[in-house]
C-alpha cells in the first residue's frame, strides 16, 4: 500500500479550552436513509465555548449530522440535549444557532446591511438595536461601508464574512458551519480561516464546523471528530489526532503515513521480513500479520548501511526517489523485505550531511515510541 501523500501540516498545539459546561449533547443519535445508515449511534459531547470540526471522507456524514443538529434533518433515532434542554424534537426555527453554507446563500436581492439585519427584524428587534447591532458586525468581519451593497458585486470571501454576520446578529448559543471555505481559492481559504479562528475565540461562541479539509481541521479546531461510514473513529485534540491516532484510518486520513506489511511479535516488536522492529505496545496476537505505521518525518537516515547490511536487526534501504519540497526532502527508498516502499522526510539542513542520491544505500532508524501497529488490513480509506 503506497503511503498517503499530502503536505506537511502545522497542527493546532493549543489546549482545549478548561470548558466543562456541557453545551451540547448527542446520545445515540442514527439517521437512516431507507435501508442506508448515514449516522449509526453517534454519542459526542461538546463544551460550552469549543470550536469542534466534524472531518471525514465525503459521503461520512458529517453534514448529516450537522443538519440533524440544526433540526433540518430528523434522526431516526437518539436523543439531542442542548444547555440542559431536549431539542431532539423541535424544528429549526426553535433551535438556539446560527449557520453558515458553503454557497453563500446570501438573499441576492437584499443590501449587505438588510442581510445581516434579517434575522433582527424577524424577531422585532427596534430599529436603533437593529442599526447598531449591524454596524458591530459588520467592524466585526471588516466589512464597515459595505452595508449598501448587494451580494453580487462582493467577492466569495466577503460574502462569507456577511454570511458569518448574519450568522451570529441574533448571538446564538451555537454557530454552525458548512464546509464555508470550501468555494473560495486557497489565498482566501488562509485568511479567513485564521479571521473566523480569531473571531471564534473572541466571541467564545461554541462552534461547530464540517470540513472535509484536514489542515483547516487541524488548525482550527479545539477538538477534531474524525468520520468514516457514519461512525466517529476518534475524537480528540488536533495534536492527539495526529500523533496518536486510533485506527488505521484516522492514521492514513490526517497527514502522510508509511504502512509496512509486518509480523506482530511480543514485547512491543514486530518483524519485518526478519527484522525485527521494535514499536509502541500493542494488542495484535504474535504471528498475526499486521501493519506498522509511521510518519515520515518520524523516520531517521544515516550514512552506515554499507556496516549494517549484514549485521542482523540492521534495517537499510536504498533511494529510489529524491523530492525537493522546500523545507525538507521526501525521499523514498526501496526495502529489501518484500520490496516494500517507505518515505523519509529529510529536514534540508540535514540532507546536505547525507549527500543524497538515488541508488544510494542508506540505514534507517523507525523510532519505536513514534512506530505504531495496526491490525492488517484494519479500515484504511
Ligand atoms: N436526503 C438523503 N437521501 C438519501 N441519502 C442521503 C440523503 N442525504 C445524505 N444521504 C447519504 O448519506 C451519506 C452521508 O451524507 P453526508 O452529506 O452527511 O456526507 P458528508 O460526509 O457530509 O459528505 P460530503 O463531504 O460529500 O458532503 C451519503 O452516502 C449520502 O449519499
Amino acid at each position: 500500500m503506497p503511503p498517503t501523500m499530502t503536505s506537511p501540516l502545522s497542527v493546532s498545539t493549543a489546549a482545549t479550552p478548561r470548558a466543562t459546561t456541557t453545551h451540547l449533547s448527542i446520545d445515540g443519535v442514527s439517521k437512516r436513509f431507507g435501508s442506508f445508515t448515514a449516522l449509526d449511534n453517534i454519542a459526542l459531547e461538546i463544551q460550552e465555548g469549543e470550536f469542534v470540526c466534524f472531518l471525514g471522507p465525503s459521503g461520512c456524514g458529517k453534514t448529516t449530522l450537522l443538519r440533524t443538529i440544526a433540526g433540518l434533518t430528523r434522526q431516526s433515532a437518539g436523543r439531542l440535549t442542548q444547555r440542559g434542554k431536549d431539542i431532539s424534537m423541535l424544528p429549526p426555527q426553535a433551535r438556539d444557532f446560527g449557520i453558515v453554507f458553503q454557497s453563500y446563500a446570501l438573499f441576492p436581492n437584499l443590501t449587505v446591511f438588510n442581510n445581516v439585519a434579517y434575522g433582527l427584524r424577524n424577531r422585532r428587534v427596534e430599529r436603533a438595536r437593529i442599526n447598531d447591532r449591524v454596524a458591530e458586525l459588520l467592524a466585526l468581519v471588516n466589512l464597515t461601508g459595505s452595508e449598501a451593497k448587494y451580494p453580487a458585486a462582493l467577492s466569495g470571501g466577503q460574502q462569507q464574512r456577511v454570511a458569518l454576520a448574519r450568522a451570529l446578529a441574533t448571538e446564538p448559543g451555537l454557530l454552525l458551519l458548512d464546509e464555508p471555505l470550501s468555494a473560495l481559492d486557497a489565498r482566501v481559504r488562509g485568511h479567513l480561516r485564521s479571521q473566523i479562528k480569531a473571531l471564534q475565540a473572541r466571541l467564545g461562541v461554541t462552534t461547530i464546523m464540517v470540513t472535509h479539509d484536514q489542515e483547516e481541521a487541524l488548525t482550527m479546531a479545539d477538538r477534531i471528530v474524525v468520520m468514516n461510514h457514519g461512525v466517529i473513529e476518534q475524537v480528540g485534540t488536533p495534536a492527539a489526532i495526529y500523533h496518536q491516532p486510533a485506527s488505521a484510518f484516522v492514521a492514513s486520513f490526517i497527514g502522510s503515513m508509511n504502512f509496512l506489511e509486518v509480523t506482530a511479535q511480543a514485547n512491543r516488536q514486530a518483524l519485518l521480513g526478519n527484522t525485527p522492529c521494535a514499536c509502541l505496545p500493542h494488542t495484535i496476537a504474535v504471528g498475526q500479520a499486521a501493519q506498522l505505521a509511521i510518519r515520515p518525518e518520524a523516520v531517521a537516515l544515516s550514512l552506515q548501511a554499507r556496516a549494517l547490511k549484514h549485521q542482523a536487526g540492521a534495517l537499510n534501504g536504498e533511494v529510489v526517489s529524491i523530492e525537493f519540497l522546500g523545507a525538507f526532502q521526501r525521499v523514498t527508498l526501496r526495502l529489501p523485505e518484500d520490496h516494500q516502499t517507505l518515505i523519509a522526510d529529510v529536514p534540508s539542513r540535514d540532507s546536505s550531511k547525507l549527500s543524497l542520491y538515488v541508488g544510494q544505500l542508506l540505514a534507517i532508524h523507525l523510532p519505536a515510541e513514534a512506530a505504531r501497529l495496526y491490525a492488517a488490513g484494519s479500515s484504511q480509506q
